[in-house]
Order: C-alpha cells, then structure tokens, then sequence
C-alpha cells in the first residue's frame, strides 16, 4: 500500500517546485494536502488515479464538500429538514457515486482472475471470493459502502494531522530541523524503505502531539444503551452522547500546567499517553471496539508525505496566516494555511 502513496505525494511536491520556481511565494499547504490525500485514499481504496477515475474522484471531493455543509446536524432529531437542500444536494450524488463504483466493481469482477489488485476493494473482493471458506460474502452495495466509508473516514482526517504538522513544525523550526536529521540517519536520501519506518520515532512523537493540540477528529460519538450514573447525574438509555475530545486534550487537570504547549517529547516519556493522568485522556482515534480501523494505514501515509516534504522544503508562517482553528465535522484552520514553502 506505501508505494500507492508515493507517487501523489511527490507530484504534489514537484507541483510546489513549479510554483515556486514561478514566483509563487507562499502556498496553501492545506488545499494541497487535502486534495493529494484524496487521491491517495482513492488509490488505496479502489485503485483509482486521475487517469483512470477523474469522475469518481471529482464527485467524492463534491459530496464531502457538501457533506461539510450539511452533516453538522448529524444526532440532531429531524436534521435532515434542516437543510432540506443540502441532504438532497448530498442524497443525489451519492446515488452517483454508487453508479460509479458499482460500474468499477463489475469491471473489476468481470476480469477476475483469482489475484486481487493491491487495494481495499481488490482485498475486500478477494475475502468476498472466499465465500466458502468464511461462510460470508460481501454485495457489491456493500463493497461500494465501505470503500466510500474508508473516503470518508480517513481522507480528510489524514490530511489535516500533516496539514496542523506543518504549522507546528512553521512555528517551532527546531522540531523541524530534528525531524530532517531522523529522516537522514533512518532514510537517508534513498528511495523510501518502509521497513525502516519504524525507526522514525521522533516523526511519532511529533503526530501524537498534534493529534492532542489539533485533534483532526474533534469528537466521538457514543449512545447509552442503559441509564447511566455519572455521581449525582443520571443519563437515560437512548441519550446520543458527543465525547468533547478537544476539551479532553485540553484538559490541565489531567495533562498538567503544559497543556497548551507543542512537547512532542511528552511522547518520548510515555509513548501511549503522553503522561496524561487520566487513561481515557487522549483520544484521537476514539476507544474500545469502536476505534478507528485506519490508524496505522494514516501513520504509513503520514510519515511518506512528512519524509518526502521534509527532504525537499523547509517551512515557515506566511503573514497572510489566520489562526481560526474551527470544527467542521473536523477540526479545520478555516482560512487554509498559507506557508512559505523553500526548496532546501
Ligand atoms: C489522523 C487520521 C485519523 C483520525 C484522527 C481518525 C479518527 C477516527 C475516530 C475518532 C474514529 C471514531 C472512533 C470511535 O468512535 O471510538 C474513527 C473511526 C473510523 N475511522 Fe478513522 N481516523 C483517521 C484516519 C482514518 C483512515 C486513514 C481511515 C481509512 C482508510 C479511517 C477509517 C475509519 C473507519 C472505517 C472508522 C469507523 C470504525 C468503526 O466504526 O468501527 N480513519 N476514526
């Protein structure tokens, strides 16, 4: 899968070459990112590159657009009459994504030949090919669900952890200049070996930092199946609860006086929690049975598009910067991130 994720990254960094070499003194780093994750889930999902899904990939970016619109009212009785025009606007091309995907799906069965297509949709098509031996099989509607469903999920959330990095890496250069000094002893200036991955630590600290501060996921979602005793509060069966997973990570009662700060070394001490007190105090990729399935395919993205950028440029804050951090089904710097990009 690593090796679906290199080529889009680097087009993006060659694009930024280009631009720069035009004159273009700063670029919007989140914009970019954004679109070049999107094309990374697309490929590793349902094999899908400019060339051969412009499409599909065109209406996934318009539904999400859309879904930003209108999903802020997701638990919210009767929400769908809400923004009657938004859900039918969503509603519609959803129903033309499915044709798409299921015009993919059929290609992909009519041509089958027993070796599937290094992507979710060829694994998920192989499992539904086992049908003997696992006793089930997945419908193509059900394939379509949940190749949109890992869209969906791990497109944008993606995008924003590299996206907030960058910003804290702009802001502290030193963390910067740490990471580019891993990179060359793990990596070196080679084509990239993701065996070695593992060994880019500090590249770890780092992410779970800006998970804690700029959490891309700001909020979980939970019902209470019983009535539930919180001291004197009870909350009834059937309540929709939304876990504020910002305001945990925020919390200096459980994280200490430092909360606020960028200590990526908070990791190096203790690697799970960060030395947060509580043990349901970090939260970025949710808990229990519920906790997101792409946590270590974003860690594989996050270090190839992070070692590829930080080999090439270096970063710092344009003027043009607006700090407004703001929830739109994810946490989002609302005005994008304008960053003064240099080739080193
Ligand atoms: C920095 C990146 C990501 C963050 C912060 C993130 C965060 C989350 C969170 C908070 C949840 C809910 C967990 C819960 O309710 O306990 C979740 C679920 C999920 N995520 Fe992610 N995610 C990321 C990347 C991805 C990627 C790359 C994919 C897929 C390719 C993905 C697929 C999913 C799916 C399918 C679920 C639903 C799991 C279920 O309900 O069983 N996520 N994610």
């Amino acid at each position: 899968m690593a090796s679906l994720m290199v080529e889009p990254a680097t087009n993006m960094l060659n694009r930024w070459t280009t631009l720069i070499s035009c004159g273009q003194a700063e670029i919007d780093v989140e914009r970019e990112i954004t679109t070049t994750a999107g094309e990374i889930i697309a490929r590793t999902s349902f094999g899908l590159t400019h060339q051969n899904g412009n499409k599909v990939f065109e209406k996934l970016r318009a539904a999400q657009t859309t879904l930003f619109n209108s999903n802020r009212y997701v638990g919210v009785p009767f929400s769908k009459w809400i923004c009657p025009k938004k859900n039918l606007e969503a509603t519609k091309l959803g129903h033309e994504i499915d044709q798409l995907l299921l015009s993919i799906i059929h290609a992909r069965k009519q041509s089958w030949d027993g070796s599937p297509q290094k992507d979710l949709l060829g694994l998920l098509m192989e499992g539904s090919h086992l049908d003997g031996r696992s006793g089930k099989s997945l419908t193509a509607r059900e394939l379509v669900d949940e190749c949109k469903t890992f869209f969906f999920g791990g497109h944008e959330t993606t995008a924003l952890a590299l996206t907030w990095t960058l910003l804290l890496l702009s802001l502290h250069p030193q963390w910067q200049h740490q990471l580019r000094e891993e990179i060359k002893q793990v990596i070196g200036d080679e084509e990239i070996d993701f065996t070695r991955f593992a060994h880019l630590k500090k590249m770890e600290w780092v992410m779970k930092e800006v998970l804690r501060l700029y959490s891309p996921a700001p909020n979980a979602q939970r019902q209470a199946r019983e009535d539930i005793k919180v001291d004197e509060l009870v909350i009834p069966n059937g309540t929709n609860i939304w876990i504020d997973v910002v305001a945990l990570h925020h919390d200096p009662t459980i994280w200490g006086g430092d909360v606020n700060e960028f200590r990526p070394e908070r990791f190096k001490e203790d690697s799970l929690y960060g030395g947060c007190k509580h043990k349901m105090g970090f939260l970025p990729f949710g808990f229990g049975g519920r906790m997101c399935v792409g946590r270590n395919l974003t860690m594989m993205e996050y270090k190839v598009v992070l070692t590829l950028m930080l080999r090439r440029f270096s970063f710092s804050v344009s003027p043009n910067y607006r700090h407004s951090p703001s929830i739109m089904l994810s946490l989002r710097p609302k005005f994008g991130l304008p960053l003064i990009v240099k080739p080193l």
